[in-house]
C-alpha cells in the first residue's frame, strides 16, 4: 500500500461484530475486520483458529451468529446463501470447488455462469478458456482432462475462473491458502497476478500458513487465535516470522533443531531408474538415519517419484530394492511387507474416513472389534492417540470428534500423525505439512527427526524450500522427469532450490549434478 500520508483507500469490505458458534465449538468470536481498496490483507492463525469459517460466512455456506454486520463497498452483504453470491467477490477455497471430470475449459466455463450446456466446450469457450489462461499466463492446454493437471495448475485454474467470474475486476479477493501445494517458481507467478489484481484495486484476503510470503506479498497482516481477532497491523510494523509465530500461537515458538548429519550406515532404500507418468529417472540410495527431500516444478515428476518408488502409481521401469532386496512394481502390498509406508499428498481424498472419529483416522487401518474387545480396543486407542492429538497440537484435542468436523489443517495432522506412528522403516511423506499451521510444523520436523535418530529413515517430496532446508540431509531436484541435481546438507539454502528448480535441464542436462 502507499504511504501513510495519502489518504486511507477507501473501506471495501467491513465486518463487525462477527460470531459463530457450531454445536460445541465456538468458531468465532467478536471479529471486527476492515479490507480496504488496493490492499493485500493476510489472514493468520493456526489450524482451527477460524479462518475458514469466516470465509465461508461471507461465501454463504455458514450463516453468523445474529448480531454481525458486514458491507462490501458500504451496503449491507447478502450473507448466509451460496445461491446469490456477491458478483463482485472472488473467492478460492481451499476446496478448489473445480470437477476433476471436465477438461479445463468446461472448468472456467462453468464458472462463468454460462446459461447453455449444449455448447460447452465449444469452440467460443476453447477460445475465450485460452485467451484466459494465456492473461494470467498459465501454461495448460484448455482441452486436457482437469484430473491430469497437477494441484498447482488446478489451483490457477480455480483463481482465472473466480476472477473472470467477475469480469475480471473483483472487488473482493478472497484465497484460502493457494499456495499450499506450488513450489516457488509458482507462487511468483501467483503473486503476480495477485499484484496485479491489487493494482486494479481489488481488496484481497490472503490465507496462508507460510509466513514468508506474508513479508512478500502482504500490505496489512491480521491474527486469529481461538476465533478472537489479536491484532491487525502494517506488515511493516511486524519484525520477522517469529514475532507472526508468536502472536499465531500466543507464546515463544518452540526452537527446532535440525538433525545431526547421518552417518554412513545401512542403505534401507534403493531407486535406480524408477519411471512412470511423468517420471523417467528416478535414483537414490536412502540409508539409515537419513531425511531425504525431493522437490521441483509442477510436471518435473517431483510429486509423482515416492508414490512410484511405493507402487500406488503404476511404474513403468526401473528397481526399487529395500533392505537389498528387490521390490516388484506396483505392489504396494509387498512395499509394505519390507518396510515401507507411504502417505500421499491428497491425504484427505485418500486415506480418510470422514465420518469417522479422529481416533478411528488415526488408529486406522486396525479393524473395529466387536463385543467386550471393541471397548478394550477403544480405551488403548484413545491411550495411544492422545500424545498425538497433544503433540500436533490438534484443536479440538478429543479424540472422539468425527473428523470431518474438524478444520482442515487439523484433518491434515491428524491423517499424518498416522504416518508417523507407524514402525515402517522407510517413511515416503508426499507434501507432509501442506496446510498445517506453524506450530504444528516444527512438532513434524522433530517427529522425522525422532525417526531418522531411530536408525529409520524418511523421503519426503515438497514445494516448500524453506523446509527442505529445516530438515533435510540432502535434497534431490527435478526437472523433466528426472533428478537433474543432489545438495547436500552445506549446501542447502532457499535461494539454491529455487535456482536448481527452475533451471532448464536442457542448457546442461549434467552439470546440474552435484555429488
Ligand atoms: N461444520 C462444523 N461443525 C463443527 N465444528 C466446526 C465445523 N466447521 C469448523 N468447525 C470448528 O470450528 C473451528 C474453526 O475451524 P476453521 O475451519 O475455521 O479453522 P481454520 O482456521 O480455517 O483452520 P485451518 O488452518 O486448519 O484451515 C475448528 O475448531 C473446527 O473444528
Amino acid at each position: 500500500m502507499s504511504a501513510a500520508s495519502s489518504p486511507a483507500p477507501p473501506v471495501v469490505l467491513s465486518i463487525g461484530s462477527l460470531s459463530k458458534t457450531f454445536p460445541a465449538q465456538k468458531a468465532l468470536d467478536d471479529v471486527d475486520l476492515e479490507l480496504r481498496a488496493g490492499e493485500v490483507h493476510c489472514l493468520l492463525g493456526q489450524n482451527g483458529s477460524g479462518k475458514s469459517t469466516l470465509i465461508k460466512i461471507l461465501a454463504g455456506y455458514h450463516s453468523a451468529d445474529p448480531g454481525a454486520t458486514v458491507t462490501l463497498n458500504g451496503a449491507p452483504m447478502t450473507l448466509g446463501s451460496t445461491a446469490t453470491p456477491e458478483r463482485a467477490v472472488a473467492f478460492i477455497h481451499q476446496d478448489l470447488g473445480l470437477v476433476a471430470e471436465l477438461d479445463v475449459v468446461d472448468n472456467l466455463a462453468l464458472g462463468n455462469r454460462y446459461a447453455g450446456r449444449w455448447w460447452l466446450s465449444g469452440r467460443r469457450e476453447r477460445r475465450a478458456a485460452a485467451r484466459l489462461l494465456s492473461e494470467f499466463e498459465v501454461d495448460l492446454d484448455p482441452g486436457r482432462p482437469l484430473a491430469e493437471a497437477t494441484p498447482g495448475q488446478q489451483t490457477m485454474v480455480a483463481i482465472v475462473r473466480a476472477v473472470a467470474a467477475t469480469d475480471g475486476a473483483p472487488a473482493l479477493l478472497v484465497l484460502d491458502e493457494p499456495t499450499a501445494s506450488l513450489p516457488q517458481h509458482q507462487v511468483e507467478q501467483l503473486f503476480d497476478l495477485v499484484r496485479k489484481l491489487r493494482d486494479r484495486g481489488a481488496a484481497i484476503l490472503y490465507v496462508t500458513h507460510r509466513l514468508r510470503e506474508v513479508f512478500q506479498i502482504g500490505d496489512r497482516v491480521t491474527v486469529l487465535r481461538d476465533g478472537r481477532r489479536i491484532t491487525t497491523q502494517p506488515v511493516d510494523t511486524v519484525d520477522d516470522a517469529d514475532e507472526l509465530v508468536r502472536l499465531i500461537i500466543g507464546r515463544k515458538p518452540t526452537e527446532f533443531s535440525p538433525p545431526l548429519p547421518s552417518p554412513d550406515s545401512e542403505v534401507l532404500l534403493s531407486a535406480s531408474g524408477v519411471a512412470g507418468d511423468q517420471v523417467t529417472d528416478f535414483s537414490l540410495d536412502v540409508r539409515a538415519g537419513e531425511i531425504v527431500g525431493v522437490s521441483g516444478l509442477i510436471g518435473s515428476g517431483y510429486d509423482q517419484a515416492l508414490g512410484l518408488t511405493f507402487g500406488a502409481r503404476r511404474r513403468s521401469g526401473g528397481e526399487v530394492r529395500l533392505g537389498g532386496r528387490a521390490v516388484p512394481a506396483n505392489r504396494p502390498d509387498e512395499a509394505i511387507n519390507a518396510g515401507l509406508a507411504y502417505a500421499p499428498a491428497d491425504r484427505k481424498r485418500l486415506s480418510t474416513i470422514p465420518e469417522w472419529t479422529v481416533r478411528e483416522n488415526l488408529t486406522l487401518p486396525r479393524l473395529p472389534a466387536v463385543g467386550p474387545a471393541r471397548w478394550l480396543g477403544q480405551r488403548f486407542e484413545r491411550r495411544e492417540v492422545r500424545p498425538w492429538i497433544e503433540r500436533l497440537d490438534v484443536v479440538p484435542a478429543d479424540p472422539d470428534r468425527q473428523l470431518a468436523l474438524l478444520s482442515g489443517g487439523n484433518q491434515q495432522k491428524v491423517v499424518l500423525a498416522r504416518w508417523l506412528r507407524v514402525d515402517a522403516r522407510i517413511l515416503l511423506l508426499d507434501e507432509p505439512t501442506s496446510g498445517v499451521d506453524a506450530g504444528a510444523k516444527a512438532s513434524i520436523y522433530e517427529a522425522l527427526a525422532d525417526i531418522a535418530a531411530q536408525g529409520r529413515a524418511v523421503v519426503l517430496s515438497s514445494s516448500d524450500a524453506e523446509e527442505l532446508c529445516a530438515v533435510c540431509d540432502r535434497v534431490l531436484i527435478m526437472r523433466h522427469g528426472a533428478v537433474r541435481a543432489v545438495l547436500e546438507k552445506g549446501d542447502l539454502s532457499v535461494a539454491r532450490i529455487v535456482s536448481e528448480t527452475i533451471r532448464d535441464s536442457a542448457d546442461d542436462p549434467q552439470e546440474g549434478w552435484h555429488s
